[in-house]
């Protein structure tokens, strides 16, 4: 490539892409008829979408979405013909037959074992048990927040003998009373999380320890001034302290040491805890400090009695040990590739150095924390984790994995018999195609080819970083334009820039975010993008990108 400022700059082929982009069918095309529509006008709609979708999807940037459909077409048209419904557990085989339980059965014996955990085994209450998701992560967080709530209030486990009453509560009615919080579990996510997580605890009524704080403790909130922030803080570029600078310019992780003082607080006040961690996070791609926050968090736990907690029920006559946290892990997009960033690490022959070390997240964290007057105490920290298939794994629609581990598994709500199977999942009819796509993907795609395919990414993003420092210093020169904010958190597949013009974010599909810099000061808000560089990202995706970044009009007047 020239120096940025010598005219001879190469540019990747105008016409491959910057050709006239087709649109979709009119309304009129596409308008459904009693009649239906002649083979024709039926043929043409379909001919124009198509056209349409497959300019928007190598024009596509901004979201995480890997475009290789890796020949499914090919492969999997001829599951096309029928209706494939896995309804029920995955690993009952159910009354509907017509089903693909045995390779969602794979699947997830595929991401046991690549999150350290153990296949599913019914009598081994640390084995994993999961399903394939019929949404995205989307599901799997709210089944996640579901399961950990239920079994945080006391709620019956799956195969244990009920309570005299049918009731499905554990917990003596007499205990588990509004003013009790040992039942009242209280979640916790960064203020960098997926809008999932604040959709879900609005559909489970689970508090946010902002709510739980503002309603019972309003003057006690040992963090942001004594205000309760609904968002746990996410941290501050190294070196700066919070009221110099704001989380805004951060890497998007969450703030640890916040996150150890909420908690504490609140553990202290009796009430079992629910931490969500991002790995992989939206807008920045950061990866939540797993290690680091179970190492600090189990002498919390201890310290307040949530490692073995003891669950009164059947008018306290009988009693149950459990604990009294639950670790989600939401990797949506880093559950997919970290693993194989983690054996590029350890394996010279990749050639890949990674800026800072691979952060472990899964099942195989397990902390250990030594009291100085009792025994010394390990557990295995994650209590779910959740991938989309759609992102890195580049499954054609959405769908995801969701694992637990059996010993947290709930009685589910109703036992209906003419399913076949027990309602264990959070769908009714759920998406047999996903399991054999998520099947196909994995059978041709070797661990080493994971490993490349996962350093490509990193080397994309590392790459888009430096172009985006040439426009930068061009626009400055040319436009004497300021800067173009360009950042990457270490690690993360995507690099966040300032919003280009709305044509451009149309054209490569770029997602964006308006932030304040300063705490509730409107004069600074910064207008970003990001890009995410995944698999299929091609370097000369990258320079048509950047090409279009040289041109007068690439960004509005910084407002
Ligand atoms: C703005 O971008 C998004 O909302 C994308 C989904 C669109 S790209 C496929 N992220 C979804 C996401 C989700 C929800 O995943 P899905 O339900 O699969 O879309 C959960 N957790 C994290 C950290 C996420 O980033």
């Amino acid at each position: 490539r020239g120096d940025v400022f010598s005219e001879d700059l190469v540019l990747p082929d105008p016409e491959a892409w910057n050709s006239l982009p087709p649109g979709p069918p009119t309304a009129e095309q596409l308008k459904l008829r009693r009649t239906g529509l002649t083979d024709t006008e039926r043929a043409a709609v379909l001919d124009q979408l198509a056209a349409h979708l497959e300019y928007k999807r190598d024009h596509l940037l901004g979201y995480q979405v890997n475009a290789d459909m890796g020949g499914y077409a090919e492969d999997l048209g001829r599951f096309l013909r029928t209706h494939i419904n896995n309804i029920g557990d995955p690993f009952a085989n159910g009354g509907l037959k017509v089903n693909s339980k045995v390779v969602e059965q794979a699947v997830l014996a595929y991401f046991a074992e690549l999150w350290h955990g153990k296949p599913y085994a019914p009598t081994d209450r640390e084995s994993c048990w999961g399903y394939v998701l019929s949404m995205g992560s989307t599901e799997g967080n709210m089944y996640a927040l579901w399961n950990a709530r239920d079994y945080l209030a006391g709620r019956r486990l799956l195969g244990e003998e009920g309570p005299d009453s049918n009731s499905l509560t554990y917990a003596d009615p007499h205990d588990a009373t509004p003013d009790n919080p040992a039942y009242q579990p209280v979640v916790f996510y960064s203020e960098d999380t997926h809008y999932s997580f604040s959709k879900a605890v609005r559909v489970l009524n689970l508090p946010t320890f902002g709510e739980m704080g503002r309603g019972r403790y309003p003057t006690e909130c040992p963090i942001n001034g004594g205000v309760w922030p609904d968002d746990v803080p996410s941290a501050l570029p190294s070196g700066t302290d919070r009221d110099e600078r704001y989380s805004t310019f951060g890497p998007g992780s969450i703030d640890v040491d916040a996150l150890v003082a909420v908690v504490d607080f609140f553990a202290g006040k009796g009430h079992p805890i629910i931490v969500n961690l991002n790995f992989g996070s939206t807008f920045k791609g950061a990866h939540d400090p797993v290690r680091e926050v179970a190492d600090r968090l189990l002498p919390v736990f201890y310290r307040h009695g949530l490692i073995d907690r003891e669950i009164h029920y059947g008018q306290g006559r009988r009693s149950d040990r459990r604990r009294g946290f639950w670790i989600h892990v939401d990797g949506a997009l880093g559950a997919g590739y970290v693993p194989f960033l983690a054996r590029a690490e350890k394996e010279p022959k990749y050639g890949y150095t990674p800026q800072v070390p691979v952060p472990e997240f899964d099942f195989g964290v397990r902390s250990r924390f030594a009291p100085h007057d009792a025994e010394p105490v390990e557990l295995d920290m994650v209590a779910s984790i959740v991938v989309s298939g759609h992102k890195w794994l580049g499954a054609p629609w959405p769908c995801g994995i969701l694992l637990t581990k059996v010993k947290y598994q709930m009685q589910p709500p109703s036992t209906p018999d003419y399913i076949g199977s027990l309602d264990t999942t959070f769908a009714g009819s759920r998406n047999g195609f996903s399991p054999i796509v998520l099947w196909d993907h994995l059978a041709r795609t070797s661990e080493g080819k994971q490993v490349s395919l996962a350093v490509h990414s990193q080397r994309m993003a590392a790459y888009l970083v430096e172009q985006l420092h040439k426009v930068e210093a061009y626009r400055r020169l040319k436009f004497a334009e300021d800067s173009l904010f360009v950042d990457r958190t270490p690690l993360a597949i995507t690099v966040r820039f300032r919003r280009p013009s709305a044509r451009l974010v149309a054209k490569w599909s770029l997602s964006t975010v308006s932030q304040r810099m300063r705490p509730g000061d409107d004069s600074g808000i910064r207008h970003l993008a990001h890009v995410f560089l995944m698999a299929s990202t091609t370097q000369e995706k990258v320079d048509a990108f950047v090409a279009d970044l040289y041109a007068y009009d690439a960004f509005d007047a910084i407002d």
